[in-house]
């Protein structure tokens, strides 16, 4: 069998896992016209690119369909139960970084740290009579965060994208999401809590459970290792 590598096929990742890869003497090329999600490997054998969205990668890792996989390591935590007993990290790539935070509106002017969302969180619900709403796509990193920093008087609001928009249209209080430049954050009037920084994420290299895999994917992928320097 072969080792099959995914890694994103399209998007702000791509191009750069491709170029991570060049550098290091391994050429991943898209196969066939642009729009055709095929992929081959040059400079090592024994591996077969498959190209798949980010999103997807954590899970496909964990079912065993590919067995290394390139995405972010925010997805990878958000995706899986307990992932580091489900993958293992085999090379941070130094690209795709992005913090997960949680934000509020600047003009909240005494919140600025988890203590102060707990204080208000219990407030606003003794205002409204419901708990104050914090808009994300990363439920599990989320839940998880404020657990561990003793918040508890909130919901969740699922938001699959323009998550800063939320407050805008008050269908939020407050958000958790990624950012790069903060730019998002500031046009839309919101700041990060002092210690509201969930994750930093970046493009790592992840591989599966190795239980399955035959003595000639194992040789394949310390030969890629020994390459990569991983
Ligand atoms: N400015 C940014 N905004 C959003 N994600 C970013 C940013 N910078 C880096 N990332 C990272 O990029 C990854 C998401 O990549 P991308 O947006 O290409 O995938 P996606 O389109 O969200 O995934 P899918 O293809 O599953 O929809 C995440 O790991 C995220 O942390
Ligand atoms: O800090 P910044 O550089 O401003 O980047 C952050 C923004 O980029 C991402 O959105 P994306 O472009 O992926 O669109 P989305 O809202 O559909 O997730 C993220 O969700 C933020 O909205």
């Amino acid at each position: 069998m072969t080792l099959k590598l995914g890694v994103p096929s399209k998007g702000r990742l791509m191009e750069k896992t491709f170029d991570w890869f060049a550098a290091r003497g391994v050429t991943l090329r898209k196969s066939g016209t642009d729009r055709e999600y095929a992929g081959a490997v040059d400079g090592i054998d024994g591996i077969e690119l498959v190209l798949l969205s980010a999103g997807e990668i954590p899970r496909e890792l964990n079912a065993g369909r590919i067995h290394l996989g390139v995405t972010g390591s925010d997805l990878v935590r958000e995706k899986l139960s307990s992932w580091d007993q489900r993958v293992v990290d085999v090379a941070k790539m130094g690209f795709g970084g992005a913090d997960l935070i949680i934000a509020v509106p600047q003009a909240w002017i005494d919140v600025d740290t988890l203590d102060d969302l707990d204080a208000a969180a219990a407030a606003f619900r003794a205002h409204h009579g419901f708990r104050l709403r914090i808009a994300t796509k990363y439920h599990r990193l989320v839940r998880e965060f404020l657990r561990d920093n003793g918040v508890a008087d909130y919901q969740l609001i699922d938001s699959q994208g323009a998550t800063e928009g939320t407050i805008r249209n008050e269908t939020a209080e407050a958000i958790a999401d990624i950012t790069s430049t903060g730019e998002t954050l500031r046009a839309n009037g919101l700041k990060i809590l002092s210690d509201g920084m969930i994750h930093a994420s970046q493009a790592t290299l992840f591989r599966g459970r190795r239980e399955q895999w035959t003595p000639d994917m194992r040789a394949t992928f310390k030969a890629l290792q020994s390459k990569l320097g991983a």
